[in-house]
C-alpha cells in the first residue's frame, strides 16, 4: 500500500497513445484535463514533474505525413517539429492556471556524465523550488549517434524512470492507454487478469509484459518493467495507470488503489 504522507514530489508519464488520436493530432481533452489535475496538486503542495511524449506523433500530424516515419531523420524532423507544437499548447494550457513550465530534453549521454547529471539535477531543484512545472522528453535530435549503439532511452518509460531518480521524486505514475500490469497482454488474451501490486521484478513478471500495442506507443509493458527496476532500486513506488480514465490522478494521490503499484518489499 502505498503512503501518502512519505509522497511530495510526483514524476508523471504520459505517453503517446494517451496525448494523441490515432491520426496523430493532439487529444486536447486528455491533454487539458491532465495539465488541470498537474496545476491543481501543484497548487495542492506537491511538486509535479511531466514526463511528455507524443513529439513524433504531433510532429506528423502536423506536417501531414501519412503514417509515423520509418527513417530515422524524419522521424527526429517531425519530433522536432512536434516537440515544439507540444510546447506551446502545455504552455498555454499551464498559463490559464497560472503555472510556469520549462521543456527539458535529455539524451543517454547527459545522464551518464557526472558533470551533466549534477546539472540538470541543479536545474531540476531550481525549478521546483520556484513552482516550475519541469516538462521532461527524450531530445530526439541528438538522439541519432546512441540510437546507432542502440544506447538512447527509445522510449519515455525508461527515461521517465531516469527523470525520478534523478530529482529526487517520491512516485512515478507511468500513464498508459491500459490499467496497468496483466498476467499476460489483453489485447491478445482476453482472460488476463490486472495484477494490483508488483513487490519483486523477476523472470515471471519479465515474461508476462509484451510489447507495445498501438501505432504510436513505444516499448509496450517491458519497458514499464525496465522503469519499475530502476525506480525499485532507488525505493522509488512506481504506478502504471489509465491515462483515459477521468480523475485517477486524484485517487492516487488520496491513496486510493488503481492500477498496478510497484513497491519494493520493506
Ligand atoms: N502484460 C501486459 N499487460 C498490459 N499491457 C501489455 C502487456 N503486454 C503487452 N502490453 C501492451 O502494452 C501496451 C501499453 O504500452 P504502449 O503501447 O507503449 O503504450 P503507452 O505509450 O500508452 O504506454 C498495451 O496497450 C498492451 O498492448
Ligand atoms: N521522444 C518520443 C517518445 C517515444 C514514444 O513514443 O514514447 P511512448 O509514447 O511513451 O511509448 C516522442 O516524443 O515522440
Amino acid at each position: 500500500m502505498l503512503n501518502m504522507n512519505e509522497v511530495r514530489r510526483i514524476v508523471v508519464k504520459v505517453g503517446s497513445s494517451t496525448l494523441t488520436y490515432d491520426n496523430g493530432k493532439p487529444n486536447i481533452r486528455r491533454i487539458e484535463r491532465l495539465v488541470r489535475t498537474i496545476s491543481d496538486l501543484q497548487n495542492r503542495g506537491f511538486e509535479m514533474v511531466l514526463v511528455s511524449s507524443g513529439a513524433v506523433a504531433v510532429g506528423t500530424a502536423k506536417l501531414g505525413l501519412a503514417e509515423r516515419p520509418k527513417e530515422l531523420s524524419v522521424k527526429q524532423a517531425a519530433a522536432a517539429v512536434g516537440q515544439c507544437e507540444l510546447m506551446h499548447i502545455y504552455d498555454k494550457m499551464f498559463l490559464e492556471y497560472g503555472i510556469n513550465v520549462a521543456q527539458i530534453l535529455l539524451t543517454r549521454e547527459n545522464i551518464v556524465d557526472d558533470d551533466q547529471r549534477a546539472n540538470i539535477h541543479n536545474t531540476f531543484t531550481a525549478l521546483t523550488k520556484i513552482g516550475v512545472v519541469p516538462i521532461i522528453n527524450e531530445n530526439d535530435t541528438v538522439a541519432t549517434a546512441e540510437l546507432k549503439h542502440i544506447e538512447n532511452f527509445g522510449d519515455n518509460d525508461t527515461l521517465s524512470a531516469v527523470v525520478a531518480r534523478m530529482c529526487d521524486a517520491d512516485l512515478l505514475v507511468i500513464f498508459s492507454d491500459i490499467d496497468g500490469l496483466y498476467d499476460s497482454n489483453p489485447r491478445t488474451n482476453p482472460q488476463a487478469k490486472l495484477i494490483n501490486h508488483v513487490g519483486r521484478i523477476d523472470a515471471k513478471i519479465r515474461r508476462m509484459a509484451g510489447g507495445a500495442g498501438s501505432a504510436h506507443g513505444t516499448g509496450g509493458m517491458a519497458t514499464k518493467i525496465t522503469a519499475a527496476e530502476l525506480c525499485m532500486d532507488a525505493g522509488i513506488p512506481m504506478m502504471v495507470a489509465n491515462g483515459d480514465k477521468q480523475g485517477l490522478l486524484y485517487d492516487i494521490v488520496d491513496g486510493k488503489e488503481v492500477g498496478t503499484l510497484f513497491q519494493r518489499e520493506r
